[in-house]
Order: structure tokens, then sequence, then C-alpha cells
């Protein structure tokens, strides 16, 4: 298996076609620090980040999406597995599409997750149907204090089953786990949606950062095995990791 480095200046940046890359005002937030492929003055530049531009080493690359309702806290998990940090204060709108980079190591085996965060709100949709095309995986977010973002994701599986690729992995999240006072749709019944749908579950919190390591490295996990599964080698079953690693953690969720 060959390693892979990017040349530095080859490709520019991943924010080729975006002239910033920073936080975009009012109007939108990013949460680059890699890239941004989408102004907030409504320019779409649909170029997409490659995945061999990193200036880390790793042996093989996916592309992840987030996807879900506006304001379901997309970008704060996305931050949180990054940076380990939580977006607290007033709640700035994605706009269009972002993207950051993580690189894991499983065994010693580099796998680099593309993340890319999509705007929620219907007006970017056609944005970021775009992409769903060249995601490896979906992760489908509700919100556990928000009834209609749990409505929505029939809707949201739809578009899934429309624009991305039929044996994209995907896993629904039930966010804000936290917030147990303004909880409004039980564990049970996000666990019935996705049984019903045949997709892993589980909640996540990006404010305690409850699961949101263990939902993306289940993910790597899963797509590292697809790639790079030998003969005879034991299928991979992502929501039994999941249940078995959160019951080592000891965790009632
Ligand atoms: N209590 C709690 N609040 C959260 C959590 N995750 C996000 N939030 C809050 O929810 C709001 C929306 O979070 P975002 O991450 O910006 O939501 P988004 O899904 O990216 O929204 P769009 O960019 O519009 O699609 C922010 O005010 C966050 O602070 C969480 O796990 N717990």
């Amino acid at each position: 298996m060959s390693r892979k480095k990017a040349v530095k200046g080859k490709n520019s940046s991943p924010t080729a076609g975006s002239p910033t890359g920073k936080p975009k005002g009012k109007t939108g937030k990013s949460t680059t620090g890699t890239g941004s492929v989408v102004q907030t003055n409504g320019m779409v530049h649909p170029s997409r980040p490659p995945l061999s531009n990193s200036s880390e080493f790793y042996d093989i690359a996916f592309k992840v999406m987030l996807v879900g309702d506006s304001g379901v806290g997309k970008t704060c998990l996305l931050v949180r597995f990054k940076d380990g940090a939580f977006l607290a204060g007033s709640f700035i709108s994605t706009v269009g599409i972002d993207f950051r980079n993580k690189v894991l190591n499983f065994d010693g085996v580099k796998v680099k997750l593309q993340i890319w965060d999509t705007a929620g709100q219907e007006r970017f949709r056609s944005v970021t149907h775009a992409y769903y095309r060249d995601a490896h995986a979906l992760l489908l977010l509700y919100d556990v204090t928000n009834k209609t973002s749990f409505d929505n994701i029939k809707a949201w599986l739809t578009e899934i089953h429309e624009y991305a690729q039929q044996d994209a992995v995907l896993m629904l999240l039930g966010n804000k786990a936290d917030a147990t006072q303004e909880r409004v749709v039980k564990r049970e019944d996000g666990e019935r949606l996705a049984k019903e749908f045949g997709v892993p579950y589980m909640e996540t919190s990006a404010k305690s950062g409850l699961n949101v390591e263990l939902a993306f490295t289940a993910v790597a996990k899963e797509l590292k095995h697809r790639s790079m599964k030998e003969p005879n080698e034991p299928k991979f079953k992502l929501q039994d990791y999941v249940n078995k690693e959160m019951k080592s953690a000891g965790c009632a969720c």
C-alpha cells in the first residue's frame, strides 16, 4: 500500500475557488481551517476539494457528509470531533458547504476523513445535492429537542437515496442528547426509525462530546474494512461495534 502525501503548492489549496476560506460574517459560518467552497454572497464554486490534497500522511481517504435540518448541530459535531471544542453562543447557519480533514490511525493504517459540513437550509439544497454522489458515508442528524428535525428524517433519507451512491455508509444520529430538559424525541423513537430504515443509530452531543468520536470512528472503520477487506475476514458490523463500544464505556445511552 502506498503512503500518500500531498505536494505543497500542487492543487494550491483545498480552498481553490474560494477567496478567503474564512468565516463569512453575519450571513454564514464556515468551519474552515482547511477550506471552504461556497461563498456567502451566493456565489457557488462547485470545484471539489481533492481528497489527495493534505499536509498529513495517510493510507486511504474517504469523504463523509454531514446532513440534516438547519440547527441540528452538524457544524458543532464536526468542530467537536476535529478540535475537541464546543461552539456555544449565537447560532450562525452554514452557507453552502464546507469541509475539514481528520486523519485517524487504526493499527498503523492511517485513514483520512474529509468531512463535509452542509447547510441544512432549504435554499442551499441544490448546492449540496451536487456533493452527495462523491460521499462514501453520510451522517444524518436530527435534534432530539426539535420534533420537526426528526419528522424530516424520512425526507432526508429520500434525498440520500436519490442523490448518494447506493453503497454509501449511512448512520442516523440524534444530537443534543445533553439537553435533557428540552428533549422531545425519545431515544426509542430514534431507534425505531433507524430500524425501520435499516440504518445504524446512536445519540450524540456536540456539547458534552458524547459519542462524537465513536460516530466518526465507527464510520471510518466500516469504510476501511470495506476497502481493505482480506478474504475470509468476518464482516464488520457497524451497529454491533457501536453497541459494544457504548457498553464498554458504560454508556446508558
Ligand atoms: N445543547 C446542545 N446544543 C447544541 C449541540 N450541538 C449544537 N448545538 C447548538 O445548536 C445550534 C446549531 O448548531 P450548528 O452546529 O450550527 O447547526 P447546523 O446543523 O450546522 O446548522 P446549519 O449550518 O444551519 O445547517 C448552535 O446554537 C449550537 O450551539 C449539542 O450537542 N447540544
